[in-house]
C-alpha cells in the first residue's frame, strides 16, 4: 500500500484546515494523533476521497482519490467514529451481505464470505443479531467484520477505542494487532498506537511529528502542556 499526498490542501469555507502537504505512507500500521480539531480526521477522509483536496493530489497505489475514487474506495476501507453509522441493515449478517454486492457474487460465495470474516473476529454468534442489541466492543468488532468482508488493503479507523470499556478497548487493541490489512488509526489513546511502526502528529492543521511513535507521542505530550 503506497499512500501519496503532493502538495495536498483542504480548505472549507475559505479556512485552511489542512496545509499543504507532502507525504508518502507505506507503513502497515500508522497512527494519527493530535488535539481535538487539528486536521486527523480530514486528513484520513483524504485517503480514500471522502474529503477531495481543493490543491493538490492524493493517490492510493497510484490511483487517483478523485479521478479513480472507486479503485481507491475499493482498497481503501474506512470506520467511522460511531460505529453505529457503520452498520446500515439491522441484521448483522443482511450487512455483510450489503457490502458484498457490488462483488457480484453467488448466495453461497456470499455465505462463504460473511461466515469466515464473522469467524476470523470471534462473533459468528452475533450473525442474527441486530446492530443496536450489540454492546461498543462488539459493535466495533461488527463495524470491522462490516468492513473487511470486502478484502480491502487497507483499514482505516477513526478513535475505534472511544466509549469502550477497558475490557472492550483491550478486545479491539488485540484484534487490530492481529490485522494482516494495512491500518491507519486516529486516536486519542496513545498505548493502542504505542508500538507503531509511524505516527503522525497534526497541530492546527500542519503536521508538525512524523516518526516512530515514542518519538512522536513524547513530542505530543509537549505540545499539550
Ligand atoms: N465539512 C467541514 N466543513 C467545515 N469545517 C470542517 C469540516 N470538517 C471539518 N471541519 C473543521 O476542520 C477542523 C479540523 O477538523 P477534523 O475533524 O479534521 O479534526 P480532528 O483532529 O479529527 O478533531 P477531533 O480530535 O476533535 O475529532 C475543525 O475546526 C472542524 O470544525
Amino acid at each position: 500500500m503506497d499512500i501519496r499526498f503532493e502538495q495536498a490542501e483542504a480548505r472549507f469555507e475559505g479556512r485552511t484546515i489542512l496545509q499543504p502537504l507532502t507525504l508518502s505512507l507505506v507503513e502497515k500500521r500508522i497512527g494519527i494523533i493530535g488535539l481535538n480539531g487539528s486536521g486527523k480526521t480530514t486528513f484520513a477522509r483524504m485517503i480514500n476521497g471522502l474529503v477531495a483536496p481543493t490543491a493538490g493530489h492524493v493517490t492510493v497505489d497510484g490511483f487517483d482519490t478523485v479521478k479513480q475514487a472507486d479503485a481507491v474506495r475499493g482498497r481503501v476501507g474506512f470506520i467511522f467514529q460511531n460505529p453505529q453509522n457503520q452498520i446500515i441493515l439491522p441484521i448483522l449478517k443482511e450487512d455483510l451481505a450489503l457490502g458484498l454486492k457490488r462483488k457480484k457474487l453467488s448466495a453461497a460465495e456470499v455465505k462463504a464470505a460473511s461466515d469466515a470474516v464473522l469467524s476470523r473476529f470471534g462473533i459468528a454468534h452475533l450473525a442474527e443479531r441486530r446492530a443496536h442489541e450489540l454492546s461498543g466492543g462488539e459493535l466495533q468488532l461488527a463495524a470491522m467484520a462490516s468492513v473487511l468482508v470486502t478484502q480491502p488493503e487497507l483499514l482505516i479507523m477513526d478513535e475505534p477505542t472511544n466509549q469502550l470499556d477497558l475490557k472492550n478497548r483491550n478486545l479491539v487493541s488485540r484484534t487490530i494487532e492481529g490485522l494482516h490489512e494495512s491500518v491507519v488509526v486516529i486516536t486519542h489513546d496513545l498505548d493502542l498506537i504505542g508500538d507503531f511502526e509511524r505516527v503522525l502528529l497534526f497541530h492546527q492543521g500542519q503536521l508538525v511529528g512524523d516518526g516512530p511513535a515514542d518519538e512522536t507521542i513524547e513530542f505530543y505530550r509537549g505540545l499539550a502542556e
